[in-house]
């Protein structure tokens, strides 16, 4: 799992390599300029092309002062410099660059107020105006060069960060800062770079390694962890000779209704394909044809008006949820599921239901797993009006409930109950479409019943349906739930 880094953390780790390894500051800025530029250069290959390189005064502007000479040295015909005299205070490095670039051929011009810059003819701009030592929102001439940056319509880099978007920390709805294509960002990617939000700021990103200490860096303190594959490979246990049906356990899916029928065998199909022993859909009457002619291997309990789970303890693992319906009856189910006291996985209606529960929400049973999306999961802890406070408040209430909360995006955030958050980075958008979040409800409790603990079955299950979804779309348009639920199991078994 990869540590995500505040800018204060980052710097420390700037300023840890600089004293510990054999290089100097002003060296790893060249390197972090050349990353940069190979990079850059991998994306805009015409020499032709006319860049102009907006430099602040700061380190950021000092990255950009060197990446500008190390493209003019490596062909670049048509490289022009705007150094922003913005601010008195400059930075040594940057200093030392600016007198590299002096000395220099590159095209250099000092600019004092946004109305001196008339002409800019620039096919691609490359943003080094402030990067991570952003302390507060642009305002003034900062703000009015972003916006003309942005008028010009060009194709932009950022380095590192983009102009005016904090690294970490919530960002305005009135974002005004530079709109980048790309970013190129050193070593780690910002944390807010998975915040929907980010989307106003850089189409996307791309991390360069600038030759930080990576052992330093894995011991800082986070809250913010990236899962990557090799923690699926390690948390992934291999089915074992002489096991049987019992070995992998016995999941409950109460799910389906009259009209969402669907919702019901895509999560007890994918319940399947992720290897539970034994599956049981609690489904309406009217789906039992349904469920024994599309999924001979799934048992059927019908869900009458008067169901009772008589023994929930029976059976390793529960979901509740998927295309379930909102009725008195269905909401009596889930209180009494909920007070038998037994892990949960609450999903749609359930959470929907939950939601005019308070009561029950104090009382959902430790180590549950809940999966609401954004609206969802609004409804069930009040409004929030960004993604940061949403994760915030997710994590607050994953400590306090002891329960894991998978609050569902692009990128998925999973809150575990020690106040840990995991960003999960696989998914796309093929994979936009009905039926997707009952996949994963199946797969979550399918890694249940096989005894993963809830934090492992989160952080497995979404980044094995990503991942899955990301293999599938390699060759469509769009993924459909069904599809995806049959090819987790091909997914497990390359990753196990
Ligand atoms: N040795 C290092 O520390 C390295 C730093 N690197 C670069 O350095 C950047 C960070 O540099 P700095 O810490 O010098 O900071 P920046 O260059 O991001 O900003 C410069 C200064 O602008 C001021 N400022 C902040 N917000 C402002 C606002 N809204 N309006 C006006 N002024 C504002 C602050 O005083 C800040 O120190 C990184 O993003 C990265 O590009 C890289 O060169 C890698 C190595």
């Amino acid at each position: 799992m990869q540590k995500l880094l505040t800018s204060v953390q980052m710097r420390k780790a700037d300023e840890h390599a600089i004293a510990n390894l054999p290089i100097a500051s002003i060296d790893l800025m060249e390197k972090a300029a050349r990353s940069f530029v190979q990079s850059f250069l991998r994306d805009e290959f015409d020499a032709s092309k006319k860049i102009a390189v907006f430099c602040g005064n700061g380190n950021n502007g000092g990255d950009g002062l060197a990446i500008a000479h190390l493209l003019c040295n490596n062909g670049c015909e048509n490289v022009k410099v705007y150094i922003l005299n913005f601010s008195d205070k400059k930075s040594k490095d940057f200093l030392i660059n600016l007198q590299r670039l002096d000395e220099s051929r590159c095209r250099k011009t000092v600019v004092n107020s946004v109305a001196e810059l008339k002409n800019v003819k620039a096919d691609i701009i490359i943003d080094a105006i402030l990067g991570s030592g952003l302390n507060k929102p642009l305002e003034g001439k900062y703000a009015e060069l972003a916006g003309y940056i942005n008028n010009l319509n060009k194709k932009v880099y950022a380095v590192d960060v983009p102009t005016g978007f904090p690294a970490e920390g919530k960002i305005r709805a009135d974002y005004n800062g530079v709109k980048a294509y790309k970013t190129i960002c050193f070593q780690r990617p910002k944390i807010n770079f998975f915040f929907p939000e980010s989307a106003m700021a850089t189409e996307t990103y791309e991390v360069v390694a600038i030759g930080l200490d990576e052992n330093f860096i894995q011991k800082q303190e986070t809250d913010f962890l990236l899962t990557e594959e090799a923690d699926i490979h390690h948390i992934l246990k291999p089915r074992k000779l002489f096991s049987h049906k019992g070995t992998y356990g016995h999941a409950l899916i109460v799910s389906g209704n009259t009209n969402t029928m669907g919702a019901a065998l895509l999560a007890s199909k994918a319940c399947l394909h992720t290897g539970a022993g034994l599956i049981t859909a609690c489904i309406p009457p009217s789906g039992l044809i349904a469920l024994n002619t599309t999924l001979p291997e799934v048992m059927a309990l019908p869900r009458e008006e008067f169901t009772r789970i008589e023994n929930p303890a029976k059976f390793q693992a529960i979901a509740i949820g998927p295309g379930l319906g909102i009725s008195i009856e269905n909401e009596r189910l889930l209180e009494r599921l909920i007070l038998s006291n037994q892990p949960l996985v609450i999903d749609a209606d359930a959470l929907n239901m939950l939601a005019e529960r308070p009561d029950l929400i104090e009382r959902i049973p430790a180590k549950s797993i809940i999966t609401p999306h954004m609206k969802e999961f609004d409804r069930l802890f009040g409004d929030h009006d960004s993604w940061w406070d949403r994760v915030i408040t997710a994590k607050f209430q994953a400590e306090k409930l002891k329960i894991v909360i998978v609050l569902k995006n692009q990128f998925t955030f999973i809150c575990l109950p020690d106040g840990k958050i995991y960003i999960n980075s696989t998914g796309n958008p093929a994979m936009a479409q009905g039926g997707m979040g009952d996949v994963l409800t199946g797969v979550i409790v399918g890694f249940l019943a096989q005894k993963y603990s809830s934090e492992d079955a989160a952080i497995l299950a979404c980044y094995l349906h990503g991942k899955t979804g990301d293999e599938l779309a390699t060759e469509r348009i769009v993924v459909n739930a069904a599809l995806l639920a049959e090819q987790i199991a091909v997914e497990i078994k390359r990753l196990a």
